[in-house]
């Protein structure tokens, strides 16, 4: 059973605790003020020799030049579950349930939702018309080759926008569709005037970009631009971007297009999420995600991972701008649609998100969360869970636990023992340690442990023993409460 499904977790009633202000103002000893180094003298320079000790203290947290075009507290999602998702290789979505997550994405608040091109078949078309009449809040983008075949289509289905992505890297011009630079400048015009004569926002897109040659790019992002594009899309569609090249390639665009600027990152080298933040920290304005990260090989930026990330640097932001206790539901949603389950690590919603074990982790969190929690369970509608019944507990936990049930028992430590002998042999559940715990509980009121309690703990004891000997030694990663 996950954790967060059970109301009876041993700390949900300890969320309300204040947490500890950051500590700004010291220093962090670079400056040589506070480690007792003696500054270097720069040549030239007539400051007085003891000028460094008068200095305020360097607040480390301060907003530096480059962040005034970070977009960090100012962004857009393109939710491409039903897009890049579609060619997730699990992925078949009948029109019932692309209507099912296309209403759950916009009640979550994503900006936009991005659809398989209507070029793709019939019922991608009807689909994409479906999915346009439902009155969403959201956008409604569709996603299309640079080509006016598909163009003519597109603006056909009542979308809000089209997306036009053309490969720019020697690999796809010269093995997908083997056109050079200057055919695929003059038919993005093309494309890019139709679909803006329409009346619907329009963005273009180099896939293959961090493979392409950056003078090509520059070139035709700024053709674009100056005519009118809404966005211009960046793409490291083979996942092989490191944050230094996006923020370097994203920072390059931002001087020289005036337009929005998109970027969509495959999960190969698992640098999605890292690459997304750095993108925005460099300027981008839209990042493309899926739920779960679904789409071609291992996928793309994941939603969920996303807002865990974009959370963590300004909650009160994300808090605001989406409906964050529907993202289990919209995670369960898609893995039941692709038959995938959902990753024991994944942020926010993995089984073990919110579960607290080794003892020292534990009796912190329940003094307060924000100890070891950068994210608020709560804020997702989901509960933490310190866990008790292993070796590495401590008595701060099971006391816990023992004032959870209501118990009266004055050697913690003592129980505590017998927990780890016990959980020696295998991990105990929470109904074995909520049993000894009340044995102990009624050994206590009657004055000591009745000779029938200590033969029953040391039956559990030998049950456990036996059964130990039988098992694989691999732990398991489950918990039976
Ligand atoms: C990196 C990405 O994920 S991009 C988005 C990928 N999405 C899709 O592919 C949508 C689903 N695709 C489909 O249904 C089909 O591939 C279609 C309808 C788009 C095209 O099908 P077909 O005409 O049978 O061509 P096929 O898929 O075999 O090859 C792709 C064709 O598009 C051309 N092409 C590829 N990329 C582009 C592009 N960005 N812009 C214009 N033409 C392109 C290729 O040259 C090739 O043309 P050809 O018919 O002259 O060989
Ligand atoms: O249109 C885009 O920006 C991205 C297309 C795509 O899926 C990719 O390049 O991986
Ligand atoms: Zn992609």
């Amino acid at each position: 059973m996950c954790p967060h499904q059970n109301g009876d977790s041993a700390a949900a009633d300890k969320s309300e605790m204040v947490a500890v202000p950051l500590q700004n103002g010291h220093s962090n000893g670079v400056n040589g003020s506070s480690n007792g180094t003696q500054p270097i003298k720069k040549r030239g320079t007539t400051r007085a020799p003891d000028a460094h000790l008068k200095r305020e203290p360097r607040n480390p947290y301060a907003a530096r030049a480059s962040d005034l075009i970070s977009n960090i507290s100012n962004f857009n999602i393109i939710e491409s579950t039903l897009r890049e998702g579609e060619q997730f290789a699990n992925a078949f979505f009948d029109t019932k349930t692309k209507v099912a997550i296309a209403k759950a994405l916009d009640a979550f608040g994503v900006e936009y939702i991005e659809l398989t091109s209507p070029a793709a078949s019939e019922q991608s078309r009807l689909d994409c018309e479906t999915i346009c009449k439902l009155g969403l809040r959201a956008k409604i983008l569709t996603h299309i080759r640079c080509h006016m075949d598909d163009a003519r289509i597109a603006v056909e289905t009542g979308v809000d926008g089209v997306d036009v992505v053309i490969g720019t890297s020697s690999f796809l011009r010269e093995f997908s569709h083997g056109k050079d630079m200057t055919y695929i400048t003059k038919t993005a015009i093309e494309v890019i005037e139709f679909v803006k004569s329409k009346g619907i926002e329009v963005r273009f897109s180099s896939e293959d970009s961090f493979r392409s040659d950056l003078v090509d790019l520059l070139s035709i992002y700024q053709t674009v631009d100056k005519i009118g594009v809404n966005r211009v899309g960046i793409a490291d569609t083979v996942g092989c971007a490191n944050p230094r090249q996006v923020y370097d390639l994203v920072r390059t665009l931002r001087s020289v297009v005036s337009c929005d600027i998109e970027i969509h990152l495959h999960n190969d080298t698992g640098m999605a999420i890292a690459n997304a933040y750095t993108a925005l920290e460099a300027g981008a304005t839209h990042i493309d995600t899926s739920v779960l990260g679904i789409g071609e090989r291992v996928g793309i930026t994941p939603l969920g991972g996303l807002v865990a990330c974009l959370y963590a640097a300004n909650p009160e932001y994300v808090k605001a701008k989406y409906n964050l206790a529907m993202l289990r539901e919209i995670e369960n949603l898609v893995a039941e649609a692709v038959e995938v389950n959902i990753p024991f690590m994944n942020p926010i919603t993995g089984y073990c998100a919110f579960t607290h074990k080794a003892g020292i982790h534990a009796k912190a969190i329940l003094n307060n969360p924000s100890t070891y929690e950068i994210l608020k369970p709560e804020d997702f509608g989901l509960t933490r869970y310190v866990s008790i019944g292993h070796r590495l507990t401590g008595w701060n936990a099971v006391k816990s636990r023992v004032e959870q049930l209501g118990l009266a028992l004055t050697d913690d430590e003592d129980v505590t023992a017998k927990i780890k002998e016990l959980a020696d042999v295998r991990t105990q559940s929470m109904d074995d340690v909520d049993t000894l715990l009340r044995v102990y509980h009624s050994g206590i009121q009657s004055g000591e442990l009745a000779v029938g309690q200590k033969e029953a703990l040391d039956r559990l004891l030998r049950r456990h023993k036996a059964e130990a000997q039988g098992r694989a030694a691999s732990p398991s990663l489950e918990r039976d409460d």
